[in-house]
């Protein structure tokens, strides 16, 4: 069946319907059929997914009770969408001048009271201007709206499991109205973004990241699950805040977490056993623990471990090209990782393998050790006390290869002064680490073009600054952060570019793939292949200039490849099942072009349906 689409779709429609500015419907994708509504009236106006406000047409007002419950005027889609954005303007006009944190919140309000009206019009807007809005819906914004989540709940939205409903979660779990979903997203709000502990209230996280997986992947809004693990908070200030909104109890520890954990997996599996379900924000012990305990019996993964592991390592490859060296010259990198939790253990593991791919290294990985890894308590060695086994096989030895001189605790300033790094990746959560004398000793890096990533999220977070970079390391440096930032102006007509390092490039590519390739688990080969399509993506030229990731307005042009990327990996090793009516043979069969514009047509793009029948 997919065969037939696929001689009927050019390639260039297909460009043409990922690009964010060109809907689909207009692209020659097909228009989704007709669907029957059984709600009226005021019901209908007061579900987001139905609601087209102005824009029901007089048949679907007379046949639907809602003629004389709006405006007599009957309003296109593409003036509402007008009306939205001119709104938008203004806010943005008429608070310049304001504290930042009340503008953010103030769009973030605005998005926020569209997306509880009108689902269509927020997606689509969403989409079409996925650079802007990013920033709103996700960080730098959505840490702050976790901070204050208890005061500005306004609507429920996914599921809250708590400690208090063990026993529970198999019947809660049929609570969701959904019959059908395929993405969840699950946090325990141990770890959000480098803000810590927030407890019930990273429930934004979740949000945000499905906000996303529509947006980049096209994933239907009406199958995607935001979850709240509740098992305690020990942020002292939250349990004392009277608004606080979670349970007023310290973490569960141990076997108690794990019991919840457990049977909340369970529930998901016995209605929805073909969901993704994607972990985020856990605390480091934690987010391995669930990983190892689940990766092969669910089709699960964890993104701060690996996918940001993928899209590091896409930036790592990057910094080589940047200095005019082959990718075999990848495994002579010396990188310095400041931040040894979830995220700097998942990079430094997925680099790792990566340089043990490559030719004339000893597979064993023996005597090859380019990282010097940083925790809170500085310079990681093999004299470190208790040190966790994950992290032990990066701790530096004082063999013979140590010509460093380096010694356990050593500061960020010492490391770099001494092993003169091509890399300096932070993922600490611990803003302006990376400071002016820091970032002058990279100066004297041994790459002609020193690379800083200043990974941690929100923007206060951020390691350092772009401007810092290009004004103490030199305008030969290349950056990426986390969060957003603005290009630096260098003078001479050149441009500094604030590259953005998140795993938003690829979790919703690795999410579409393994759903698509209906995949029993998520292997290693499958999230190598989607971090090697993100590296590809970027044209030498690009590079050049210094541009290490491409522009977040491409986002569901690469979500598809990333995509196809993940579901011909599944193939390759066996893994996939199908899904619907594609089944793993038809999979085999598609040839790489193929499994793109299969990967395409399946996403979802928001354009308004009709609510009833024509007779
Ligand atoms: N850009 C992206 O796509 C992603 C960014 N992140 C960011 O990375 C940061 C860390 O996340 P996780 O690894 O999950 O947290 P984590 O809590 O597991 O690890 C933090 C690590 O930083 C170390 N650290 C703390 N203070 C330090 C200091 N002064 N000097 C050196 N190291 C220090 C800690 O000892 C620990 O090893 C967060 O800010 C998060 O937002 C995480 C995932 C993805
Ligand atoms: C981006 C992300 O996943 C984090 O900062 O945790
Ligand atoms: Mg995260």
């Amino acid at each position: 069946m997919w065969r037939h689409a696929a001689r009927r779709s050019s390639a260039q429609i297909q460009r043409r319907a990922l690009s964010s500015s060109a809907p689909a419907a207009a692209a020659g994708a097909p228009v989704p059929g007709p669907c029957i509504v059984h709600k009226r009236g005021t019901d209908i106006l007061h579900d987001p997914w139905f609601n087209k406000d102005t824009a029901f047409p007089m048949t679907e007002r007379d046949r639907l009770g809602l003629r004389g419950l709006l405006p007599p005027r009957v309003m296109s889609f593409e003036q509402q969408y007008d009306r939205f954005i001119n709104s938008f303007r203004s806010l943005e006009h008429n608070t310049r001048g304001e504290p930042d944190t009340i503008v953010a919140l103030a769009k973030w309000r605005i998005l926020n009271r569209l997306h509880d009206r009108n689902e269509t019009l927020y997606y689509r807007v969403l989409i079409d201007n996925i650079k802007d809005f990013a920033p709103i819906i996700y960080t730098p914004t959505v840490g702050l709206v976790c901070e204050n989540y208890s005061g500005l709940f306004r609507r429920p939205r996914g599921m809250y499991f708590s400690a208090k409903d063990k026993g529970e979660m198999m019947s809660m779990i049929y609570n969701w109205p959904a019959e059908k979903v395929d993405m969840i997203v699950v946090t325990d709000g141990s770890r959000i973004l480098g803000l810590g502990d927030l407890g019930v209230q990273g429930i934004g996280i979740p949000i945000g990241k499905l906000d996303v997986y529509v947006a980049a992947a096209g994933i239907n809004p009406q199958k995607v699950l935001p979850i709240m693990l509740d098992v305690g908070t020990n942020n002292a200030k939250l349990l004392e805040d009277k608004l606080y909104l979670g349970l007023r109890q310290p973490r569960l520890e141990g076997a108690e977490y794990l019991s919840v954990v457990d049977e909340f997996m369970e529930a998901v599996h016995a209605r929805w056993p073909k969901a993704v379900v994607q972990f985020e924000d856990f605390q480091m012990k934690w987010a391995f623990e669930t990983l190892q305990r689940y990766r092969n019996r669910f089709c699960m993964f964890n993104d701060d471990v690996q996918g940001t592991a993928g899209v590091a390592l896409a930036g790592l490859l990057g910094a080589v090209r940047a200095q005019g060296r082959p990718l075999t010259d990848f495994p002579k990198q010396k990188i310095v990782v400041v931040g040894a939790g979830s995220a700097g253990i998942g990079v430094l593991n997925m680099a790792k393998q990566a340089m043990l791919r490559m030719p004339g290294i000893n597979r064993s990985g023996e005597g090859h050790n380019q990282f010097w890894v940083l925790d809170k308590d500085g310079l990681i060695t093999k004299s470190r006390k208790d040190l966790d086994p994950a992290v032990a096989r990066f701790a530096r030895g004082f063999g013979p290869d140590e010509v460093q001189d380096l010694h356990e605790g050593a500061s960020l300033v010492e490391v770099v002064k001494k092993v003169k790094p091509h890399v300096l990746l932070g993922l600490s959560g611990v803003g302006g680490i990376f400071n002016e004398e820091v970032l002058k000793a990279m100066k004297e890096s041994d790459s002609p073009r020193p690379a800083i990533f200043a990974m941690s999220n929100p923007t206060t977070k951020a390691e350092c600054t772009p401007e810092d970079v290009f004004k103490y390391v030199g305008e030969n440096a290349v950056f990426a952060s986390g969060s957003p930032f603005s290009n630096v102006i260098l003078g001479n007509g050149r441009k500094g570019y604030a590259n953005q390092a998140n795993n938003m490039y690829l979790f919703p590519g690795i999410g579409l793939g393994a759903l698509l390739s209906g995949a029993r688990h998520i292997s290693d080969g499958m999230l190598q292949a989607a971090a090697e399509c993100l590296a590809s993506y970027i044209t030498d030229d690009e590079i050049r200039k210094g541009i290490l990731f491409p522009s977040v307005s491409n986002i569901r042009h690469i979500t598809a490849r990333v995509g196809a990327a993940v579901v011909r990996a599944a193939v390759f090793e066996d893994l996939a099942e199908g899904r619907c009516d594609v089944d793993a043979g038809d999979l085999k069969d598609m040839t790489e072009s193929d499994t793109v514009d299969y990967v395409a047509r399946k996403m979802w793009y928001p354009i308004y349906s009709p609510l009833v029948n024509d007779k």
